[in-house]
């Protein structure tokens, strides 16, 4: 009841859409498509799945994609190979390192390897400290996502607004902070040792939460009117069916908030959409082309 859905299927369209102009027209400049290339390292079932999706959309978009699939067991001087082979590669303008790696492999010194012009997760420290300084650089993929239906709905300006980040994390809420900042967004990084944070978010506009708790976040947490943003993605089993549910019980939402933004089909689908944008954008860059279009 009440709140408007923010679509992220149909965002993530637009976004795909605007990507394939985009591909076309740098494929032309290019002589051939931009390349995404996916790393992924042992079998995870929920890793295929995701693999196989960015490559069915890469496809879609006009790119093209490789994949090298290395076993559970390969030791770090075999992944390390494999990124650097890759950075090396002219035909790849991106580098993907599906996550999580086996826990035997450093996951820090993989990432540090790639390349920061192919680094289209936006991951490396290189492209952490571009986003923290302002400087263009490659941002990851689900903040900037999550930041894409944020302005659908309140515009490119946050400015006299205020922003809470449920989460801390380098993936999601350390960058979605800077992003809302950069917005003109007044940014609270809240976490699991921040005092009453049902109050701190009773007091925001705009409610992200990348926390990874079921349903952390009640009705009575959400200032009325607020645009909420349910980046949790938590696999669970409900009368013996599995079924995803976000950070936010959603129910209760729905008659607070102004809009906000459902799970499956809200921040899921942006990640990858905004995986293939910077696909273009790393391709272009590398290639010292005007970014195509308005991307
Ligand atoms: N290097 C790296 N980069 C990533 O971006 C990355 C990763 N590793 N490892 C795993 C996580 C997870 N992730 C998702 C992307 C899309 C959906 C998505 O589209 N979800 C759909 C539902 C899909 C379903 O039903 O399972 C939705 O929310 O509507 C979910 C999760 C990217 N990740």
């Amino acid at each position: 009841m009440g709140a408007r859905l923010i679509d992220g299927k149909a965002q993530a369209a637009i976004v795909r859409a605007k990507v394939k102009v985009a591909a076309g027209e740098l494929a032309a400049r290019l002589g051939r498509p931009p390349c995404l290339a996916v790393v992924l390292v042992g079998a995870d079932p929920a890793s295929e799945v995701y693999v196989r999706n960015k490559v069915k959309l890469t496809k879609a978009v006009g790119m093209t994609s490789i994949e090298r699939r290395l076993p559970e067991t390969i030791d770090q001087a075999t992944l390390d190979a494999t990124l650097t082979d890759l950075n090396e590669n002219e035909e790849v303008d991106g580098i993907l390192l599906q996550m999580p790696i086996p826990a035997h492999l450093d996951t820090d010194r993989a990432l540090s390897l790639i390349d920061p012009a192919k680094d289209v997760d936006g991951l490396t420290p290189i492209s952490a400290g571009a986003l923290v300084l302002g400087r263009a650089g490659l941002v990851p993929c689900t903040p900037q996502g999550a930041m894409i239906l944020i302005q659908s709905v309140l515009g490119p300006d946050l400015s006299g607004r205020t922003a809470i980040v449920l989460g801390r994390s380098i993936l999601v809420g350390k960058p979605l902070s800077l992003l809302l900042q950069s917005a003109n967004a007044t940014v609270t990084m809240a976490h699991s040792r921040s005092p009453d944070l049902p109050a701190l978010c009773r007091s925001a506009d705009i409610l992200c939460a990348a926390v990874g708790r079921p349903e952390l976040v009640r009705g009575d947490w959400i200032k009325p009117g607020a645009v909420v943003i349910d980046v949790g993605i938590n696999r669970v089993i409900e009368e013996g069916r599995p079924r995803l549910i976000g950070d936010v019980a959603f129910g209760e939402a729905e008659s607070v908030a102004d809009a906000v933004t459902p799970v499956p089909g809200g921040v899921g689908p942006m990640t990858i959409a905004c995986l293939l944008r910077n696909t273009v954008l790393a391709a272009a860059r590398q290639a010292g082309e005007a970014i195509p279009h308005d991307l």
